[in-house]
């Protein structure tokens, strides 16, 4: 990527007076093909202490008291509602930021705002960004001359997401062999683990002596019983590739299992949800007692929904038919990765333009959601049939879970008969970046709104292996 782009950058944040120097800082990454957006917290007293091998051993997420603001059907604000879940795991958001169209030749970046009710100042900055470690130059040096000015000596840890763990089960240091399984594994989601192998090494360069932790989005699917997670190919072969479905966005469900069970008022161990992280990457996942027993993405995460652009389940003998016309492998790939989903259906990959078109009556984007919309029921029936009909809520979650209440209402339609009705007013009073209760008085599932927050998921797991590292090189001492 050669050519200097102009990149849109804007971030809010707080001033935080009389941090300087101490290493109370943790930085989270969270790399996407073309966008870099990433987290400051502030570790909190005692946690600040436990980062130096002192720590709860136990999850500060699960073990989060219940907020008052987000319960009961209300439009509790997850500002509030975070606030109070990273206040419990030893963590005080103080910036937060977006880059968008890294590398992009043709520029026209999209704007997003972050917003908090705490932060006093934002701002925006055009800055050119060729790649992602010019973002995260840019991001470190305005952090610094805006407001910490010793902010590169202040981070204790950062922590990464990285889409597939390969053979790697949970949240690691990145040391050598780390990098070498997630470069491994970058065949595998190619869309997502070169750029997030790419962004642990600029941030190597930039936090020299901070540990880097990666924390992937397959190891919530761990859980998954065998039946779920084998292919019903030669099992050798299988073996000796390691072909078998590993499932992704795990962070984001993590998150939303832990915050679904607060708003429940139950341990998350005695929760049976469906969870739909409906984003440009889709999928949805079936959580038995706060595991995960089933997910739509696979081996990849080509699997399951359909896209913004990539095509979900198709039958696999239309590839071996497409390799006889005389398509590449490669061609396949990006076609199915890279040209599908909403885009090869409609040309647009945003789900709003379709929805325009779509009340308009163009019948592409008439077709594109009735496609969307099936493939989600079809899973949501299999995952009702595997939680026994015993679930606590649906979840929604993600760019058009969060925000596409049309979406939303037509996924759960007629669905009475199996105790799940949403009520349209309060479906479409959600607010953008608020955790709602939608389902009808009398529904006996619940239905959530619940904006997702990977990069604090990230940043209480990161937490937990700085301070298991701290603590092996105290004993060591
Ligand atoms: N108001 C809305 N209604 C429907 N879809 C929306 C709305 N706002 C954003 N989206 C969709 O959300 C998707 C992006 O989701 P997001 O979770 O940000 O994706 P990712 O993190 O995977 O890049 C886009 O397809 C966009 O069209
Ligand atoms: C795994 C995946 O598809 O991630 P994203 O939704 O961020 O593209
Ligand atoms: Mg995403």
């Amino acid at each position: 990527m050669g050519e200097i782009d102009m990149v849109k950058f804007i971030c809010a944040f707080e001033p935080s007076p009389g941090s300087m120097a101490a290493r109370n800082k943790l930085m989270v990454l969270n790399a996407g093909s073309s966008s870099l957006k990433f987290r400051l917290f502030q570790l909190l007293g005692p946690a600040a202490a436990a980062s130096t091998g002192g720590g709860s051993p136990t999850s500060p997420i699960s073990s989060a008291s219940a907020d008052t603001s987000s319960t009961s059907g209300g439009s509790g604000g997850p500002p509030a509602a975070r606030e109070a879940v990273a206040a419990a795991a030893g963590l005080r958001s103080v910036a937060s930021g977006l880059c968008e169209r890294i590398g992009d030749p043709a520029g026209g970046a999209v704007m997003k705002a972050a917003a908090h009710s705490e932060w006093r100042k934002a701002a925006r900055q055009e800055v050119p960004m060729p790649d992602h470690a010019a973002a995260l130059r840019q991001v470190a040096q305005f952090l610094e001359q805006a407001f910490f000015p010793t902010f590169q000596e202040e981070v204790l840890g950062v922590g990464h997401r990285v889409v597939h763990g390969g053979t790697i089960g949970e949240a690691v240091l990145v040391d050598e062999a780390a990098k070498a399984a997630i470069r491994e594994a970058s065949e595998l989601a190619p869309l997502h683990n070169p750029p997030n192998l790419y962004c642990i090494e600029a941030a190597q360069q930039l936090f020299p002596d901070a540990p880097h932790v990666a924390v992937f989005d397959t190891t919530f699917h761990a859980t998954m019983p065998q039946e779920a997670y084998t292919y019903a190919l030669p099992a050798q072969l299988a073996a000796e590739h390691r072909i078998r479905r590993y499932g992704f966005h795990g962070i984001s469900y993590s998150y939303l299992t832990h915050e679904a069970a607060r708003r429940l008022g139950k341990p998350p161990d005695q929760c049976n949800l469906v969870l739909c992280h409906l984003g440009a990457g889709s999928s949805m996942c079936a959580v038995a007692g706060g595991r995960s027993i089933e997910t739509t993405m696979g081996f990849t995460p080509l699997e399951g929904l359909m896209m913004g652009t990539r095509c979900g389940d198709i039958d696999p003998a239309i590839l071996t038919y497409l390799l006889g016309k005389g398509y590449s492998g490669a061609e396949l790939d990006e076609l199915m990765n890279k040209q599908s989903g909403f885009l090869g259906l409609t040309g647009s990959i945003d789900v709003r333009t379709v929805e325009e078109g779509a009340l308009k009556g163009d019948e592409e984007c008439l077709l594109a959601l009735a496609v969307y919309l099936r493939r989600i029921r079809k899973y949501l029936g299999a995952y009702l049939v595997h939680l026994g009909g015993q679930v606590d809520a649906i979840v929604f979650s993600a760019g058009i879970g969060e925000n596409g209440s049309m979406l939303r209402e037509l996924a759960l339609s007629g669905l009475e008969w199996a105790g799940i009705s949403v009520d349209r007013a309060a479906n479409d009073a959600t607010v953008r970046g608020r955790s709602r209760e939608v389902q009808a008085p009398g529904s006996r599932v619940k239905v959530f709104v619940i904006p997702t927050d990977e990069q604090l998921e990230i940043a209480e797991q990161t937490l937990r292996v700085v301070r298991r590292h701290a603590g092996q090189l105290a004993c060591a001492a």
